[in-house]
């Protein structure tokens, strides 16, 4: 890979251990995607937060890193709300080894923003075309295909790393040939709120980790777009996607259709909505939404839904602080049911989901990794069923 004179300095150590070790892991992922130089980028959403999954050693890795990031940078969700991780159930001992984690990150110039749903947040736009590194992988599946910007699917170090170099390897969803499509999905029947997270989870287990091209009899929203998405990255590995007519780059001419085709009907969506993934021999006992994180229009669909109602178990709605902090009535109007608004945080990464047997989601993400990650059982279903199933809504 070519490297500039001012990055083989920086390589050569001149600029500090930090920023040569950063340069190598670099150098060293470019080597191997076969990249021919570095190019720069716009900002980095770094994953790898939460105590629950970077543990101590994760810890004493960033504790040691020295400098400044070079591009806007924030963070992926942490363990706990960082304000009310008490009202979570989550322990002391978690919370002074969560917070030392964000000072470490702190410390290196990132923001302390949260959150997998970075493109929400006023002073963090990507726009198409531009060059990002982000982590999480429902954030890195909505850059690259419904804004049209271009990321690989980072791990939380190499993130880290471009963060603080600014640059990142060019190689993989950057180039043009790796954004054509390699699958088309027709889906046979109309879609509605968290069906698309389930068609997602369907069609990444047949995708893997290729690009599929979506032929849809519905037109979805940007929520739904997420929703899709991130349930494609979890039960597959799709970092990108297209939908006809509706996602930026579904209209460039310099591709094929896929000669590879399937299709999705409605009685497979179905059949998801009645399994329990995990082992869910128990009725449900908690339920959460936000997951990746709630939009200001999905809080108020969760407000309106929870409107003169009372929950009788945990409900949780995950958002980011900035998104909570901008729409103080909706949190109201939906705490005022008992359930809370949680921020910083999700039902994966936190250990508090670990006290519950069986979680009602709205989101195919969760669907597919609650069991293995927090084990704990998971229903799929829309909004208002996880309240009623899940929460045990009802009338106030
Ligand atoms: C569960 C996930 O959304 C976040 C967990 O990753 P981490 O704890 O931030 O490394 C991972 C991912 O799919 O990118
Ligand atoms: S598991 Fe869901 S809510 Fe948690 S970080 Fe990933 S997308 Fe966001």
């Amino acid at each position: 890979m070519y490297l500039t004179p001012e990055e083989e300095r920086i390589l050569a150590g001149e600029r500090g251990p930090t920023l040569q070790k950063a340069m190598e892991i670099l150098v060293a992922l470019g080597d191997i995607y076969e990249a021919d130089r570095l190019i720069p980028i716009k900002s980095a959403q770094i994953a790898g937060v939460s105590y629950k999954t970077m543990g101590d050693a994760g810890l004493e890795w960033i504790s040691d890193l020295e400098g400044k990031v070079q591009v806007p940078s924030i963070l992926n969700p942490a363990g706990m709300d960082l304000e009310r991780w008490q009202e979570m159930g989550v322990s002391a001992q978690f919370a002074e080894k969560q917070q030392e984690i964000i000072q470490a990150y702190r410390s290196l110039g990132i923001e302390v923003q949260c959150t997998c749903t970075p493109y929400y947040l006023q002073s963090f736009s990507a726009s198409y075309g531009d060059h990002l590194a982000w982590s999480e992988s429902s954030a890195v599946s909505y850059a690259n295909s419904v804004i049209g910007a271009r990321t690989n699917r980072e791990g939380g170090p190499s993130a880290l790393c471009a963060a603080l170099v600014g640059k990142t390897a060019n190689y993989g969803y950057h180039l043009d040939e790796n954004r054509t499509p390699e699958l088309m999905i027709s889906v046979d029947c109309e879609l509605d709120a968290s069906d698309y997270a389930v068609l997602g989870y369907i069609a990444g287990k047949a995708a893997g980790k290729r690009v599929p091209l979506f032929r849809m009899q519905s037109t979805p929203h940007r929520d739904q777009l997420k929703a899709l998405g991130a349930a494609m990255a979890a039960s597959g590995a799709v970092a990108l996607y297209h939908v006809e007519g509706v996602t930026p780059e579904s209209c460039r001419k310099d591709f094929e259709l896929p000669a590879e085709q399937l299709t999705i009907e409605r009685k497979q969506i179905d059949e998801v909505y009645e399994t329990v993934s995990g082992d869910g021999i128990t009725e449900c006992d908690s339920a959460a939404v936000g997951c990746p994180h709630c939009s200001p229009e999905e809080l108020e669909d969760v407000a309106a839904k929870l409107e003169g109602k009372v929950v009788d178990n945990n409900v949780w709605i995950f958002t980011s602080r900035e998104v909570a902090a901008s729409n103080p009535r909706l949190v109201e109007r939906i705490e005022k049911s008992g359930a809370k608004v949680l921020c910083d945080t999700c039902m994966v990464v936190s250990p508090a989901t670990d006290k519950f047997s069986h979680m009602a989601v709205n989101s195919g993400k969760a669907y597919a990794y609650l069991p293995g990650m927090c084990k704990v059982a998971a229903t799929i279903a829309n909004i208002e069923k996880c309240m009623e199933k899940g929460g045990g809504a009802h009338s106030d």
